[in-house]
């Protein structure tokens, strides 16, 4: 089983170049498959679940081909129209946005038919509004046997108003009202970079689709969408993740390849308190040489602090010097970290959705696992940090997202390897020494 072993106590610096966005790519590798003609889809990050994805779209006939690691052609010409369209194995039923199958086949071809999914483990994390909005098209929707099927003689534009701001479905029923019979209003969407670039890449196949990245969107539905290429936005937190590890390990890195206008809260948040950070037109540069100082966080919708940055920013707090309360508003179980924290030496007390923060001046190495993927890229951080090795288990939660994760740690210096065996962590301790 792979496994991270890191040796702390290494500023990282250097520069480090940001992938495309996995939550943006999920969304628009699915919706690639709602047209006959060729799609060619640039600055796919090479990740766990874009791998996924891409053999789900393949598995229902579409011709999938890699052009080079990041771009990826895809054409839906051969998907039967009568077919089950069904898409269930065990790696699909792992990730969260198989679901974006369930939108753009049911607008594409009337029907669909998807596992439940799974993604991280941080919360209920129900699809009612999915289907409300799929029923709001005119589509019947039922769950049998851990199937969700959807199913509509002709899908019609409505007006939709989400009761709880959500990006799955936000982007869900953008897609398949694209493909509707005229117009369709959503309400309280959700306004993340990744909406936009999922809404800019089905207008760009022939899509009209206006307001994306305000809370309501219109969506005037087209007969047919055509074949088009397109790059996928840079990662929000993928480069965030890299700035909070720059300023944890009091580091000085340019981060390169990034919107700065998607890292706004992050940024805010690490010059409150006491980091660095300068802003470029595609690039960040984080410096930071003392100790942070405590704040608080609450995780909010975009463009408030993303949940996503959550547990790597709350590390970074557990170092300050003074109390942090970090407020989890949108998942309610993602603080699933902090026990492994406590085993580096962290202070932090849970109560409900909240931490309560303690910070520390250092932690102490010590073998932990990932518990999901946001909080595993937080142990990594924390490990960076750590006096003496930690070992990391479970990283297969991490490789769903970051691409080369250790490959570019290793390159802003920082002493990490992917490993198999014991003997293996033994090897890297001799050599770090
Ligand atoms: C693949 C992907 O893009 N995943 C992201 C997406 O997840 P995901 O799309 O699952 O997250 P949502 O924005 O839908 O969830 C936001 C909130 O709405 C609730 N909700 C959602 C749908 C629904 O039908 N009913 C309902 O009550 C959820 O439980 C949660 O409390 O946005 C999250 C919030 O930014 C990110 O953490 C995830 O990384
Ligand atoms: C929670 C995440 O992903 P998913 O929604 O795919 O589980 C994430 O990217 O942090």
């Amino acid at each position: 089983m792979e496994q991270y072993v890191i040796k702390g106590g290494q500023p990282l610096e250097g520069e480090v170049t940001i992938a495309g966005a996995k939550n943006a790519a999920l969304g628009i590798l699915a919706a690639a498959v709602m047209t006959d003609q060729e799609v060619i889809i640039e600055n796919v990050p090479n990740v766990r679940d874009t791998r996924v994805l891409l053999q789900a779209i393949q598995g229902i006939g579409a011709t999938v081909r890699y052009i080079d690691e990041h771009t990826v052609s895809i054409c839906g010409a051969a998907i039967n129209p009568n077919s089950d369209l069904c898409v269930d194995d065990e790696f699909i039923r792992k990730i969260r946005a198989s679901y974006y199958l369930l939108g753009a086949l049911l607008g594409k071809y009337k029907h669909s038919q998807v596992a439940l999914p799974g993604g991280c483990d941080i919360g209920a994390r129900p699809i009612d509004l999915h289907i409300k909005g799929f029923e709001a098209l005119g589509a019947q929707v039922d769950i049998a046997n851990g199937i969700i099927s959807t199913h509509a003689e002709e899908l019609i534009g409505n007006h939709i108003y989400m009761d709880v701001t959500s990006v799955g479905a936000t982007i869900n029923i953008m897609m398949a009202a694209a493909l509707a019979t005229g117009k369709t209003t959503i309400e309280n969407a959700a306004k993340e970079p990744h909406i936009v670039d999922v809404a800019n890449f089905l207008n760009s196949m022939g899509a009209n689709i206006k307001g994306a990245g305000t809370d309501v969107i219109r969506i005037r539905g087209v007969k047919e969408l055509h074949g088009t290429t397109y790059s996928i936005i840079p990662d929000q937190i993928e480069a965030g993740t890299f700035m909070v590890a720059a300023a944890a390990t009091k580091g000085d890195v340019v981060i390169k390849n990034v919107i700065p206008k998607h890292l706004e809260a992050i940024t805010s948040k690490l010059n409150e308190i006491g980091a660095h950070v300068i802003e470029y037109d595609d690039s960040v540069r984080v410096m930071s040489d003392k100790r942070l100082k405590p704040t608080n966080i609450k995780t909010l919708p975009y463009p408030g602090f993303p949940t996503d940055m959550q547990p790597q920013m709350a590390v970074t707090l557990a170092l300050s010097n003074g109390t942090s309360i970090v407020t989890e508003s949108i998942f309610e179980n993602r603080f699933k970290y902090v026990a492994e924290l406590a085993r580096m030496g962290a202070h932090i007390r849970v109560e409900g959705n909240t931490a309560i923060i303690d910070g520390v001046e250092s932690f102490s190495g010590a073998n932990v696992a990932a518990p999901d993927l946001r909080a595993g890229a937080a142990l990594v951080i924390a490990a960076l940090v750590a006096d003496d090795f930690s070992v990391i288990s479970d990283i297969k939660y991490i490789q769903r997202g970051y691409e080369k994760f250790d490959e570019k740690i290793r390159g802003l210096g920082g002493k990490i390897e992917k490993v198999d065996t014991d003997k293996d962590i033994q090897k890297f301790k001799l050599k770090i020494g």
